[in-house]
């Protein structure tokens, strides 16, 4: 490893500068407010499109936008590209040892339970209730209200609240009720969820890695905070998991929710991770529906053709059913949304939810390209990035196609490696199906109602916030137009 250090410590000819000592460190505070640009733009001009990254405090790695190196990583070398030690310290206080945040045994456990349940049919007809719940109760009377008042609303808000009432129903068959009612037990749960987080991932940016240390053993400002936040999240989710194993204990009946689900499974599992579970898949539900979304009501706001054409395809099935607008879809007619699944798959090939997932390498490896990576080095591939890549997508790259995914009038499945929105390989997201139902029920049932006018000078784009998830910053302000 010597060797590595030594060979790849001159300055990348066409990637990341790497100035002696502090490394990509003056570049990278520079382009940290942009940072998913700054990298496609770095990537882009690398001839595999791959680089070299370091910081001082001994972080190297290597990021990359490179179909072949992400199959790599996520497939074929899986074994020396675990999550690593230093990724599950940062957000351990949080997450605990719940499967976002495990590897090995720990991780196979959880992913072999979730990964059965998530197949079945109950869980899918229970999540499809939910969401029909959620639409038809919450958020199409808010929007009609809306619509009414000719009030303007933050659509982005609106959808976090959504997909957080309905992945903590999946989760643990709670309705913290964030949409629509707000200064409840469930709000303040949300609330300090986000927080947490927030803060949580925020340890990632630290110029100096490992400082945040301090803080926290002063229980000073950030970390302060999170140390709250995080008391409140395990407060809230600790009393829901107690009453449940006690009414499980008491009368055998297990609910439909993955709580119950995990219990069911292993009788002998601890509150404690029972807890750390819940909180994974909440983490992983949480925000990246909503940001598909937000992004996808965005883009559609600047191209009516593109959402004429989704309208007709949802009147089409709407003939074929017999079904009036309002009815709600099955899952059978949402199946046969292969237009809207190609927008919505076409705006997070532009903002992937989760724009760039990092691994830690296990042993000194050669990447597929030729590139040395040493023993404990990080590597991100760029969902973010591979979207924008011209030697991926070709010249019209940066336009929004939805047309590019069909064909014979069907959606078609895009490599998982060229797409990594949903990550890859065995840790591929449990959640993609659910996912797809989610989103196309809401898009469909909103779209079909009502029109949306963007709050946002002609011409101008939204910016991204640095978090976990791809967010609009200052979040997406609409007025809603009833349509019929
Ligand atoms: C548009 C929506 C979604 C996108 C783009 C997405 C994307 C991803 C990505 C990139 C990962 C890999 C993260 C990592 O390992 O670092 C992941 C993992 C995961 N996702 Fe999703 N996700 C979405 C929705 C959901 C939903 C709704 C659920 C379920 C409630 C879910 C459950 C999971 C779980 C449990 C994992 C961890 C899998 C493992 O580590 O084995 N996801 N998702």
């Amino acid at each position: 490893s010597l060797f590595l250090r030594r060979k790849s410590n001159k300055t990348a000819p066409h990637g990341y500068k790497l100035y002696p000592v502090v490394g990509t460190l003056p570049d990278f505070i520079l382009n940290r407010h942009r940072f998913y640009d700054w990298n496609t733009e770095t990537l882009a001009r690398c001839p595999t499109n791959t680089s070299v990254f370091r910081r001082p405090g001994k972080v190297h790695g290597v990021i990359t936008a490179n179909p072949q190196i992400v199959e790599h990583m996520l497939k074929t070398n899986f074994d020396n590209y675990p999550k690593g030690a230093r990724f599950i310290s940062l957000l351990q206080d949080f997450l605990g040892a719940g499967i976002f945040n495990a590897d090995a045994e720990l991780w196979i456990m959880q992913r072999k339970t979730a990964s059965y349940e998530f197949n079945t049919k109950s869980l899918r007809n229970f999540a499809m209730d939910n969401v029909a719940a959620e639409l038809h109760n919450r958020l199409i009377p808010m929007l009609k209200t809306a619509a009414e008042n000719n009030r303007t609303l933050d659509l982005q808000d609106v959808l976090e609240r959504f997909a957080f009432d309905n992945v903590c129903k999946l989760a643990f068959n709670a309705d913290p009720a964030c949409l629509g009612g707000d200064a409840t037990a469930g709000g303040e749960f949300m609330r300090a969820f986000e927080t947490a987080a927030n803060l949580s991932s925020g340890r990632f940016l630290y110029a100096v890695p490992r400082s945040y240390l301090i803080k926290k053993f002063l229980n000073l400002g950030s970390e302060k905070k999170l140390r709250e936040a995080i008391a409140t999240v395990h407060e809230f989710a600790d009393q829901i998991i107690r009453s449940r194993i006690a009414k499980i204990t008491e009368n055998k009946i297990l609910e439909e929710d993955l709580l119950s689900r995990f219990i069911g499974k292993s009788e002998n599992i601890s509150a404690e991770f029972l807890r750390d579970i819940v909180i994974s898949f909440i983490l992983a539900g949480r925000d990246t529906t909503s940001s598909a979304l937000s992004w996808l009501f965005w883009l559609l706001s600047s191209r009516r053709d593109i959402e004429v054409e989704i309208l007709k395809e949802l009147e089409t099935i709407r003939r074929q059913s017999g079904k009036s607008i309002g009815d709600g879809y099955s899952y059978d007619e949402l199946r046969r949304m292969h237009y809207l699944q190609a927008a919505i798959s076409e705006a997070m090939r532009l903002y992937p939810p989760v724009p760039i997932d990092t691994r830690n390498c296990k042993n000194d490896d050669v990447l597929p390209d030729g590139t040395l990576i040493g023993k404990d080095w990080f590597i991100s591939y760029s969902a973010y990035a591979m979207g924008r890549m011209e030697s991926i997508w070709g010249k019209d790259c940066l336009e929004f196609r939805p047309q590019r995914w069909m064909e014979n009038g069907v959606c078609k499945q895009e490599s998982q490696f060229k797409y990594p929105v949903f990550h890859g390989g065995p840790r591929m997201c449990l959640g993609k199906d659910l996912a797809y139902i989610q989103m196309k029920a809401i898009a469909a049932s909103v779209l079909e109602r009502f029109e949306m006018e963007v709050l946002l000078e002609k011409g101008s784009c939204p910016q991204y916030l640095l978090s976990l998830t791809l967010r609009i910053k200052g979040g997406l302000h609409v007025r809603v137009k009833d349509r019929v």
